[in-house]
């Protein structure tokens, strides 16, 4: 049996301040920071090595990867960074305070774009302060305007194929650290969630989520490692 560690990053500054953050690089807060790395000494504590790591080419996952590597004396295993794995794109939401947002266009449109399938948020005005299609870091690749759920899964799933599914053919203990809707769209598919359940799935932030392997095969439940 292989596993599979999922892991969203610790609580970030705009995770605090109650902002769409989406492809917006937000860094960890002290709290996100601490979360990090008891995840860390958790995979420890229960023996859960990871040999091989992913990550998105955010700094708030890329640095969840580190503390919770550092915790388990993992610093040294490989670590692939892919923007496949990234935050959904919050499109014309991104920066904008939740609570106000929901007091403009009522609770209702705000659970719709937050947690629906495939509504996508308002497109990223061209021009926009939160547009991120010159930044290095993204040369060579097609920055969304917006994504819903949907299309998130369209391009996280290919990746996972490709190139993280096979580790885990290999015998790999492997870990993911990623966003709360990059790994809600993974969830839905490893668990066969449907459309309209995964509206209700929330990922909280530093625990991490096992799922056991047999060869490229789900074998069993997903479980939290704290419960294992
Ligand atoms: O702002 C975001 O990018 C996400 C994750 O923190 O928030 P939400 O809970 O609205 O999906």
């Amino acid at each position: 049996m292989s596993k599979l560690v999922l892991v969203r990053h610790g609580q970030s500054e705009w995770n605090l301040a109650n902002r769409f953050t989406g492809w917006w690089d937000v860094d960890l807060t002290a709290q996100g920071e601490a979360e990090a790395r008891a995840a860390g000494d958790l995979l420890a504590e229960k023996g859960v090595l990871p040999t091989v790591a992913f990550t998105s080419l955010q700094t708030r996952a890329i640095r969840t990867l580190h503390f919770a590597l550092e915790g388990c004396g993992r610093l040294w295993i490989p670590e692939t960074k892919d923007w496949r794995l990234n935050e959904r794109h919050y499109g014309g939401l991104t920066g904008l305070d939740k609570q106000q947002t929901r007091e403009r266009h009522g609770d209702e449109q705000v659970h719709i774009w937050r947690r629906s399938f495939d509504v996508p948020p308002p497109e990223l005005e061209p021009g926009s302060e939160f547009d991120l299609s010159t930044d290095p870091r993204y040369a060579g690749i097609d920055v969304p305007r917006t994504e819903s759920l949907k299309l998130t899964i369209e391009r996280v799933l290919p990746y996972w194929e490709e190139t993280i599914l096979p580790q885990l053919g290999k015998g790999e203990t492997v870990i993911i650290s990623a966003h709360g809707n990059s790994l809600r769209a993974l969830v839905k598919h490893l668990s066969g969630i449907s459309d309209e359940e995964i509206t209700g799935l929330e990922i909280p932030t530093g625990q991490p989520i096992v799922y056991e392997f047999d060869g490229t095969q789900v074998a069993g439940e997903r479980y939290y490692l704290k419960d294992a």
